[in-house]
């Protein structure tokens, strides 16, 4: 069976999924797997997962059982666990100790690694209720063996190694540094030997003398190349940095809106440290590692030369060492896995904390919050202390075998130096060398573990890479002439039975089979209660989302065929969740433009009423708003939205609640003033209020993704149907 590290926090059922396809021989990429299984920002479902299992060949058997029940069908093993709630992991194998006669369970955790538990600690994480906990157990049928998985484009390390082409001549500098380095590193055991033999031996004091000027001139050489390479190495390291990042933002921004439905902010933080990760590693640790080795290597044979019983007892120590340190780190790294669910909780604890301190104020939860955090901090502080006493054992054990390599190994040379097999500055370059072979070990091993992150951070940014992006070469733009010049044709918006679902065949249908028209030049507004799928029916004209089932045209253009930049580029929205950048309010409203035009700047603060209110602050447009500047109030922030909607001129507005927050005079004045800038182009509105819709050329209404009735208001007042129901209680508040 293949580890699969999840790539994202809510990656951790397919994953499983992947790791179990693994073992019966086929390799699924972990983005088919998560696209059968339908993956939402809250994660995957066991549903999600058994439906994607199915998808793939599995007969799939989901059920809540006892550990006893479990222990009994070790066969069917490797399944797939419900773990602490909140999480899925798979059980590879369970055994049984000989001499403690327990059961050890060997579990494959996407988010950390392979780790073996006790039956103590496992019942901990899996039990639910009742004793029991839930297992997916997944048999291959024939069509899963029928089944080719498909081949993922894979980002090689090729690939990134292109980003080390622009600087071949200061790669070259470093290479040349490293191995400069390295031979003085080579030449140093050397010269002790001389100084010993040669000079201190022979009462040589002009030797002597030459031997410590060429020990000087090679540590200040030492300290040269140290200070170029490092400088080299922020360079490159710097500009490289830079352009992978940016290509990655570039990349970023170009990918669908529903790429980031199932994302959290930590995965984009976790990618811009995968970026960092891979260009350290190409960059220091990789070349690093290669002239550790080189010099390991010499030194080896030097010993090799030197005495074979010593490097026979340096090897035979230092095995002892790495074996004894390999046997704590697997009981550390059980605990480390605790330590690692416990900080999650402690991560997730605080940013509850921070982000629901006005909540917490007000329904007096301040307490019960504090202890929870406690709670966690002591059990991470219980499992802290029995880690450093671990990992002390380790460090100590491993430092005792370190030092007892050095006295044997000097105790030997020293025996050779007094039976004369050996000549004093021999000694004490075998003692030097000795000391110096034991860094390179260390940077092995550091090399291995930062290879395997490497690996996954590949991974990880080559599932984003090989996305696919929104736009491209062949979609049509969307010309401004075209929008408006007057054929014969009817023009407008045409919703040809459209249906549509978020999360894949399984999830309720958001919209269901609409048809509809919005005419070019006119007002539509769309009404209905609460989740009946407005804001949805706006997505899917903004193409943040294809319909499941259906077409939408614009004029004549199936929206599939149009680029979505441009299509963007031709609509004014106001969001119900809309965003301000932390810049100043000019920038605010000019976001499309790279020199703001003081005049429309100007005109759509007044159409958005906002003017007024920009007058009184300190540095009017030119005012700091957003996070890091001026509180604006929710009506405020609407009218700058508005604003910004206006600022651009386009064809199609699209106003999602965009009016809310104000007051009722306000509004008042807002409506009025947009009447005239609606005047010739297409104008979708969704609103709750009476008054927002009333002037609308048509309604529509929607209850439960269908439009139920169509029509302008005193059509659809005196038919006293499902608008009227809507809005009656306003109706009565105007009459
Ligand atoms: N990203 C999403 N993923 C899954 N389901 C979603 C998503 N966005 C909305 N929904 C669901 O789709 C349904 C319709 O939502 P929508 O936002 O279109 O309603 P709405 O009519 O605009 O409601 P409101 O008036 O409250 O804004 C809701 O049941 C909602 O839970």
């Amino acid at each position: 069976m293949n580890f699969i590290h999840q790539h994202d926090q809510m990656d951790c059922g397919p994953a499983c999924l992947g790791m179990v396809s693994s073992f019966y021989g086929k390799n699924y990429s972990l983005e088919t797997l998560r696209n059968n299984s339908f993956i939402t920002r809250e994660g995957v479902s066991l549903l999600g997962i058994t439906e994607a299992a199915q998808n793939i060949g599995f007969d799939v058997v989901s059920t809540k059982l006892t550990i006893e029940t479990l222990l009994g069908e070790k066969d069917l093993l490797p399944c797939i666990v419900h773990w602490n709630q909140n999480h899925f992991v798979v059980i590879k194998k369970i055994s049984k100790k000989i001499f403690s006669n327990q059961y050890n369970f060997k579990i494959a955790d996407p988010g950390y690694g392979m780790i073996s538990l006790n039956e103590e600690k496992f019942k901990k994480s899996w039990i639910a209720d009742d004793n029991k906990g839930v297992a997916l157990f997944l048999k291959p049928t024939k069509k899963f063996y029928n089944l080719d998985p498909s081949k993922a484009e894979k980002l090689t390390i090729k690939y990134m190694l292109s980003y080390l082409t622009p600087y071949k001549k200061q790669l070259s500098l470093m290479f040349l540094m490293l191995f400069l380095g390295s031979g003085l590193t080579l030449i140093f055991p050397f010269l002790t030997q001389n100084l010993i033999d040669k000079g201190v031996n022979k009462k040589d004091l002009g030797f002597i003398g030459v031997i410590l000027l060429a020990q000087l001139g090679v540590f200040l050489g030492s300290v040269i190349i140290e200070i170029i390479r490092n400088w080299l190495m922020l360079f490159v390291g710097t500009k490289i940095s830079i352009t992978i990042i940016s290509d990655f933002l570039k990349k970023l921004l170009q990918l669908p809106i529903k790429f980031f439905d199932t994302k959290m902010m930590g995965d984009f933080n976790q990618r811009i440290q995968d970026n960092e990760r891979v260009e350290t590693f190409l960059t220091s640790q990789s070349l690093a590692t290669f002239f550790s080795i080189i010099t390991f290597s010499v030194f080896f044979g030097v010993l090799c030369y030197y005495d074979i019983k010593i490097l026979f007892v340096y090897l035979t120590l230092t095995f002892i060492s790495i074996y004894w340190s390999i046997y704590w780190l697997k009981k550390i790294k059980i605990l480390d896995y605790f330590r690692f669910q416990q900080r999650s909780n402690n991560q997730e604890s605080i940013y509850e904390i921070i982000n629901g301190v006005t909540e917490m104020k007000l329904n007096q939860f301040e307490d019960f919050k504090r202890n929870e955090w406690e709670a966690i901090q002591q059990k991470l502080f219980k499992i802290n202390i029995r880690i450093l006493k671990l990992n002390q054992i380790q460090s100590s054990g491993f430092e005792f075998v370190n030092q007892l390599k050095n006295i044997v190994v000097t105790f030997l040379a020293a025996t050779y130096v007094v039976e004369g097999n050996m000549t004093l500055g021999e000694l004490l370059s075998v003692s030097f060398i000795i000391g110096q072979m034991n860094s390179p070990v260390n940077q092995l091993i550091g090399f291995f573990r930062s290879l395997q992150e490497a690996k996954l951070s590949l991974e990880r940014l080559n599932e984003m890479q090989n996305h696919p992006i929104e736009e491209s070469e062949s979609l049509l733009k969307i010309a401004k002439q075209n929008l408006t010049s007057d054929n014969n044709t009817v023009r407008g918006i045409k919703f040809n039975n459209v249906s549509f679902q978020y999360e894949g065949p399984r999830s309720p249908y958001v919209l269901k089979n609409i048809n509809l028209f919005i005419p070019e030049g006119k007002i539509t507004a769309i009404v209905g209660a609460s989740g009946s799928g407005k804001t949805t029916l706006m997505k899917l004209l903004l193409k943040f989302y294809a319909p499941t089932e259906g077409e939408i045209f614009y004029n004549a253009a199936n929206i599939k065929e149009l680029s979505p930049k441009s299509l963007r580029e031709n609509c004014g929205v106001v969001m119900q969740d809309g965003f301000i950048f932390s810049d100043t309010i000019e920038r605010n409203i000019g976001t499309g433009d790279e020199i703001v035009d003081k005049e429309k700047l100007i005109k759509a603060g007044k159409i958005a009423n906002i003017v007024e209110y920009i007058r009184t602050l300190p540095l009017h447009f030119n005012t700091r708003i957003g996070a890091s500047g001026n509180g604006i109030s929710g009506g405020q922030k609407q009218r700058i939205l508005i604003a910004r909607a206006v600022y651009k001129n386009p064809h199609y507005i699209f106003f999602d609640e965009a009016t809310s927050a104000l007051d009722a005079e306000n509004e008042k004045i807002i409506h009025d003033n947009l009447q005239e800038f609606f005047k010739g182009k297409t104008v979708i509105i969704i609103a709750h209020r009476l008054s927002t819709v009333k002037n609308a050329d048509n309604i529509v209404v929607l209850k439960d993704g269908k439009i139920v009735e169509q029509g302008n208001h005193p059509e659809l007042v005196y038919n006293k149907a499902s608008y009227y129901n809507l809005v009656k209680n306003q109706l009565e508040l105007g009459n």
